[in-house]
């Protein structure tokens, strides 16, 4: 579904990403390792478009990227904390809606998809509070819910639960792989937890200096990433 090929990155002179292969088949969360700085980021940053490739394409179903095919859940939320839960959800739905009907509120579908998306997340009993008074961990499900509302096929998660709780963590992280399995999505998650990684994916990608070097079972072990180069004396 989701193919990331020969993707090179430089911000100015440096290359941080050299060339990098990953795919997402339709109904698989893939999780994407590595140390500080290896680039993980910028390899879901180029996924989305939100920085320029200069080498590389990226493709959803063998087809140019479009905008509404990818939804990008972040680490900081950005919910719009004094409107309600529901606001929130539906804003998920904008790139689609003509501005003027945004403006006059959200149309009464919309509406009702995005509480059919907070429910998926099982918030539909906080649909009318402020998002603002949610946990962290529930917050990041009201972002889950906003991008399900996009109506997307690619759900991209940076470090999406490294603000949360063990619990709250864990309950992110089943969500993103029963939306991959229920929904049929691709779910490509950045985490810096191995071990959330191994129970929840059903792959990881370890990237190493912007290089891909690993691509396997979510289980194998992945100390190998976060070696630091000992210094020659
Ligand atoms: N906007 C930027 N301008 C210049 N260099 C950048 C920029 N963003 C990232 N970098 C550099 O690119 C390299 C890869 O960064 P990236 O954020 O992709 O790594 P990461 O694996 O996500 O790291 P972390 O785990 O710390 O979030 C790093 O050396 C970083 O300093």
């Amino acid at each position: 579904m989701l193919a990331l090929t020969d993707i090179t990155v430089r911000y100015g002179e440096r290359p941080v990403l050299h060339g990098v292969d990953v795919t997402v088949a339709r109904g698989e969360l893939l999780a994407v390792l590595g140390a500080n700085g290896s680039g993980k980021s910028t390899l879901l940053r180029a996924a989305a478009g939100l920085v320029p490739v200069e080498e590389g394409r990226v493709t959803v179903d063998g087809r140019p990227r479009d905008r509404l095919d990818l939804a990008v859940v972040f680490q900081r939320i950005h919910l719009v904390r004094r409107r309600t839960v529901l606001d929130n959800a539906c804003a998920g739905a904008l790139g689609r809606l003509p501005l003027r009907s945004s403006l006059l509120g959200f149309p009464r579908e919309v509406r009702e998809e995005a509480m059919a998306c907070l429910d998926r997340v099982g918030l539909a009993d906080r649909a009318h509070d402020r998002a603002g008074s949610l946990s962290g961990g529930q917050q990041q499900r009201v972002a889950v819910a906003r991008a399900l509302c996009q109506r997307p096929r690619v759900v991209l998660a940076d470090e999406p639960v490294s603000a949360l709780d063990p619990a709250a963590s864990e309950q992110v992280l089943a969500l993103l792989a029963e939306l991959a399995h229920l929904e049929g999505l691709a779910v490509l998650a950045v985490l810096h937890q191995p071990a959330l990684a191994a129970r929840h994916a059903d792959r990881v990608v370890g990237l190493r200096d912007g290089r891909v070097v690993l691509d396997g079972a979510p289980d194998q072990p992945v100390d190998s990433l976060y070696q630091v180069l000992e210094a020659v004396s």
